[in-house]
């Protein structure tokens, strides 16, 4: 990593509270461009209301967070790619009635790069949203996202309900994908063990804080991997 590198997301002293509960407290963090970022950290950490922030759909209460350059808004939102956590599509789509949705809706989508994504996650066009397994699901609303030709991709739990042997497969398409298209990617998991080649920073947190980031490739050398840095900080 260039320690010179430009950063896509700057967090300063965030907090967030939703009525008394606190749920980002004085969180401060960056992301350097071109990064695949690993947001990790237990159950209630504060992952998802982050990376809402950064998406433009909260505001934080308090601090300044950069994202690409300005504050996020709807309008600087249309330059990320967004996966919220439990993300459902219409049910009565087809596969190929939510690609020309997301067409028309969505800045930078990619129809051909969809296409590809589709028949590499096993999704065929007549498919309806209604007769698929969660799994499938996931893996279409991992598809338009990923189809998305934007700086920045911020997914929050993109995996969650794909089987492990589909899991590792979709890793090693995304490393190449990404390295080719030089987006900087954010991603929260609960999976670590099947998708930690994926990530070259990660950042973990806990109670609404980060409480540890850094390059996985010196966290790794130091601790074994990221699962190892994970148990050593939550078990
Ligand atoms: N809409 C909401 N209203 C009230 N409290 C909320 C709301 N959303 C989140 N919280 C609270 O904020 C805290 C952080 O939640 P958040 O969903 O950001 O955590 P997370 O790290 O994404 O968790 P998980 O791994 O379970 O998805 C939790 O204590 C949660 O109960």
């Amino acid at each position: 990593m260039n320690v010179t590198a430009n950063m896509a997301i700057r967090a300063d002293r965030l907090s967030k509270s939703y009525g008394k509960k606190l749920a980002i407290e004085c969180l401060s963090m960056t992301v350097p461009e071109h990064s695949i970022t690993a947001v990790l950290g237990p159950n209630g950490a504060g992952k998802s209301t982050l990376m809402r922030m950064i998406a433009g759909q909260a505001a934080p209460d308090e601090g300044i967070l950069t994202v690409l350059g300005r504050t996020p808004d709807r309008e600087a939102g249309r330059r990320v790619a967004y996966l919220p956590d439990r993300a459902r599509w219409y049910p009565h789509h087809t596969v190929e009635q939510a690609a020309e949705w997301f067409g028309k809706l969505q800045e930078g989508f990619d129809r051909e790069r969809a296409w590809e994504l589709f028949d590499s996650f096993g999704l065929e066009a007549e498919m309806k949203v209604s007769g698929m397994s969660r799994g499938q699901e996931a893996r279409l609303m991992l598809a338009l996202c990923l189809a998305r030709d934007v700086p920045l991709l911020v997914l929050d739990e993109p995996f969650s309900g794909i089987d492990m042997i589909s899991r590792e497969k979709i890793v090693g398409a995304l490393i190449d994908s990404f390295a080719e298209r030089m987006q900087t990617v954010l991603i929260s998991t609960h999976e670590i063990a099947e998708t930690e080649s994926l990530f070259d920073r990660a950042i973990f947190m806990d109670r609404g804080t980060v409480v540890l980031e850094g390059e996985a490739e010196r966290l790794r050398a130091e601790r074994g991997s990221l699962q190892q840095v994970y148990r050593q900080l939550f078990g």
